[in-house]
């Protein structure tokens, strides 16, 4: 992959909604695939991991674009965890961070970066808990290719401690890299793959890898930026972030479009779920 990417301050960045015809122009015809990220995505982010659950309407919205376009959910979740949440037969569901995927029908892809890390894993976990489980707000979720140290809910005054933590955990696990997110910090495999290998991976693997598709990957979060510029290497592809500039006017981004949170994600979804419906015929999605 390219390491020329292109960034822009997430303001300079067109927003998928006012500028209907910016994006059809970039779609150019093309039919997309969708590839979805979930928290701060389809669901708002909440203080608790366990209580970002996909609403109705969101989940019939998701339904309906799905009924008429590739879609995949490829998120930093376990995957039978967002398998659970989004619970739509007939997705491509990809959990860990795109290291743990899985198609409808099940096993007929091999996935390039399977292999048995649970030893290390299980033991950076067991690190982590006794060294994070003393501070009040600090949580540990366990992914079967990432453990996930949350401190969304810790005091500031005991961040120190918990980063020493971190460092001190990812220093007796080389095989392990840490990744940030949200409020997160992540252990996973030391090895190059990542959200945006993962959709390339699917694009061959699914043989969407075609002229006559745009991949579209709509993500929050700084993991998401891998794919966003692993489609800057596309034909097509776009990413789309879901961001609010005001919240990080710092933040830059490799996302062609943006939206500002994930009722306007919805709203997308539902527009380019019309425009397929109508067989592309509409002026814009
Ligand atoms: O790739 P995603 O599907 O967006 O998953 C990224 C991580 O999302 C979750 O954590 C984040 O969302 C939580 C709920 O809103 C929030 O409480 C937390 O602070 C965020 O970091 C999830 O718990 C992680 O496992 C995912 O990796």
């Amino acid at each position: 992959m390219s390491d020329t990417f292109t960034h822009r301050r997430v303001a300079d960045v067109p927003h998928a909604l006012d500028d209907p015809q910016a994006l059809a122009a970039a779609l150019g015809g093309r039919t997309p695939a969708l590839f979805l990220d979930y928290d701060g995505t389809l669901t708002p982010i909440v203080p608790r991991p366990e209580d970002a659950v996909l609403s109705d309407a969101a989940r019939a919205v998701v339904r309906r674009v799905a009924a008429v376009l590739p879609v995949a959910v490829v998120s930093g979740r376990d995957r039978p965890d967002v398998e659970r949440l989004v619970a739509i037969d007939g997705l491509i569901y990809a959990g860990s961070h795109g290291f743990d995927v899985e198609v409808p029908g099940g096993g007929t892809l091999e996935n390039p970066v399977s292999g048995d890390w649970s030893q290390t894993l299980d033991a950076a976990e067991r690190a982590l808990h006794a060294g994070l489980d003393a501070i009040d707000g600090a949580q540990v979720e366990r992914k079967k290719f990432s453990i996930a140290a949350h401190y969304r809910r810790i005091a500031d005054a005991d961040y120190p401690a918990f980063r020493a933590v971190l460092d001190e955990v990812g220093g007796r696990f080389p095989d392990l890299k840490e990744k940030p997110g949200k409020k997160v910090f992540e252990l996973q495999p030391a090895i190059d793959w990542h959200k945006g290998k993962c959709v390339l991976w699917l694009l061959q693997a699914l043989d969407l890898d075609r002229p006559d598709v745009a991949p579209l990957f709509l993500g929050d979060d700084v993991t998401d930026e891998d794919a966003f510029r692993a489609l800057q290497t596309v034909d097509g592809g776009l990413g789309i972030l879901c961001a609010d500039p005001a919240e990080d006017p710092a933040r830059e981004t490799a996302a062609a479009f943006r939206v500002d949170d994930p009722d306007q994600i919805l709203t997308l979804l539902a527009r380019l779920a019309g425009l397929a419906e109508a067989g592309g015929e509409e002026d814009a999605p």
